[in-house]
């Protein structure tokens, strides 16, 4: 069996948002092996994001106390909790499934897992063989496993299994110091479980800004086990009579090799980073770049390169081909390629520049640009002298509200002509502080303008954002 197509999206992500009314009437592909809509909806961003905002709820009680308001936590329902993401999450994958596979009579799709056979050739598992005009490869990440033994063990979880547990662990052990885990252990240290975070670097989140990791570890050591400088040497049943579902004892070593004890859990989470699915798809036998890490190269207009060369016709965006694997990206990576598959003039360009994150811990975090270590080599690339600034939430009237002690605002800019480098915030909405930094980075705002060029709402928690512009001191 075989057919021809003049568009195949391979993935259901980002990959399913770039089939626009242009292509009404066309003939077009989806080929998808795991659950409609991809990571982000189903296991990622928004599931974990719903987890979030209850943990945090949880946790208010903690902080009322010190402000003077005594609140008591009754009972956290975690199947409740639950039921209530994937209610409406598991509906609208299903209803996107169904839009593609019944309503558009144009779209075929594919669900099931296929490989390429050539540059714009697949196979699906079932034998079906497709071919197309143009290709889409939007075939994502997924959690990397951890070669360790007991890994296999039913007690132990990735970030695609932990969430539909039918109920919360009494103790979690969580691997790794990054983006999941860190999140992961603020979710179900929040609402009561007993959370051991193992990480084999010395502090958590070392790729963010040096004084953020400092200060959120710091943070995180308060609210849970921290275990840093370790690694997990393996997992097995601590229960012989219930090897697949009882407690499990986890083995951890110092980075130096040295026994640091078992430690006992119902539940591990492994949160180890992810891995773009370029393997499965047999990418490199169809000819496609991967850089070492295994990511598929493009260029800057989301072209697949072969032998350093664009490919006719054959596209990629998001986690399979991003060195961010961040949805917004992934969404802007949509964007252009949406555009250069039907441009006629020139093509659309990915723009890089200034990509912010944030991860929803307590407190949070978010960021933009430069840490301070690049913008030092930066600055002095380019003759210009680094002005930081790291301004607390509690010097301003909002932050005295909170009686924030943890929260701040790091800006880092070139003191001449105040352009702003980077932004490292902790603390309070933090994801949505940062977004008039984003801003005046993408609209080149210079920092001290963007302080005196508008009014900042008083007494809002946005003037700590104002302070810490002025403390820079810059020009410009
Ligand atoms: C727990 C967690 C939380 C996250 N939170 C955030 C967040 O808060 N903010 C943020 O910006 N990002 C977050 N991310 C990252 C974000 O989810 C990803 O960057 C984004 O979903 C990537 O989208 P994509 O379209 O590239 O890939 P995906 O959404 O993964 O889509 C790829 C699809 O391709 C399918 N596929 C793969 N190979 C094949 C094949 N050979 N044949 C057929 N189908 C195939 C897969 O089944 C999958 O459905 C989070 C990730 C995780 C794991
Ligand atoms: N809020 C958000 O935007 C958000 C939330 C979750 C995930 N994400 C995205 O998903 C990606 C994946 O998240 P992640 O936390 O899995 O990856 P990560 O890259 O953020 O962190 C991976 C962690 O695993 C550790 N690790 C790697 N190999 C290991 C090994 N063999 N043994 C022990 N530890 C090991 C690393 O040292 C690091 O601490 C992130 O990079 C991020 O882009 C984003």
């Amino acid at each position: 069996m075989s057919a021809h197509h003049d568009l195949v999206i391979v993935g259901s992500g980002s990959g399913n948002s770039i089939l626009g009314p242009e292509w009404d009437g066309r003939s077009v592909g989806i080929v998808e092996g795991g659950t409609f809509g991809g990571t982000c909806l189903n296991v990622g961003c928004i599931p974990t994001k719903m987890f979030v905002y209850p943990a945090g709820l949880a946790a208010v009680p903690a902080e009322a106390a010190r402000l003077g308001v005594d609140l008591t936590r009754d009972a956290v329902h975690w199947q409740a909790i639950r039921d209530r993401i994937f209610g409406r999450i598991d509906a609208i994958s299903a209803d996107g499934r169904a839009y593609r596979d019944v309503t558009q009579e144009n779209v075929t799709l594919y669900a099931e897992h296929a490989r390429l056979t050539g540059p714009r050739a697949l196979v699906t598992d079932s034998g079906r063989a497709i071919t197309t005009d143009q290709l889409v490869i939007a075939a994502g990440s997924r959690p990397r496993e951890l070669p360790v033994p007991g890994a296999g063990l039913p007690q132990v979880h990735t970030s695609d299994t932990i969430m539909r547990i039918p109920e919360a662990p009494r103790r979690l052990v969580i691997v790794g110091g990054g983006y999941v885990a860190a999140e992961f252990a603020a979710i179900f240290g929040q609402i009561g479980v007993e959370v051991t975070q193992v990480v084999r670097g010395t502090a958590l989140l070392t790729h963010l800004d040096a004084t953020v990791a400092e200060r959120f570890t710091a943070a995180a050591r308060g609210q849970w086990d921290v275990r840093l400088s370790t690694e997990i040497t393996g997992i097995a049943p601590a229960d012989e009579d219930r090897p697949g579902t009882g407690p499990v004892r986890v083995g951890l070593m110092d980075t130096d090799g040295n026994d640091a004890g078992p430690v006992e859990a119902d539940l591990v989470l492994i949160a180890a980073g992810r891995i773009p699915n370029t393997d499965r798809l047999d990418a490199a036998a169809a000819g496609l770049d991967l850089h070492p890490d295994g990511r598929l190269a493009v260029d800057a207009y989301q072209r697949v390169l072969a032998g350093g060369r664009p490919v006719p016709g054959v596209w990629a965006l998001g986690d399979v081909s991003s060195e961010h694997q961040l949805k917004h990206v992934a969404n802007h990576e949509a964007r252009v390629v949406a555009h250069n598959l039907t441009a006629t003039g020139p093509l659309l360009a990915s723009d890089h520049r200034f990509v912010p994150s944030a991860v929803f811990t307590h407190p949070q975090l978010a960021q933009v640009g430069m840490t301070e270590a690049q913008a030092r080599e930066h600055c002095a690339a380019v003759g210009e002298e680094l002005a930081v600034v790291v301004q607390d939430y509690g010097s301003t009237a909002y932050g005295w509200a909170m009686e924030d002690t943890t929260g701040i605002v790091k800006l880092i800019a070139e003191r001449g002509t105040g352009r702003l480098l980077g932004a490292h915030l902790m603390g309070h909405e933090a994801s949505m502080l940062i977004q008039p930094l984003i801003q005046a980075m993408h609209t080149d705002l210079p920092a001290h303008r963007m302080a005196r060029g508008q009014y900042w709402i008083h007494p809002a928690l946005t003037e700590v954002v104002e302070n810490a512009l002025l403390g820079l001191g810059t020009g410009g």
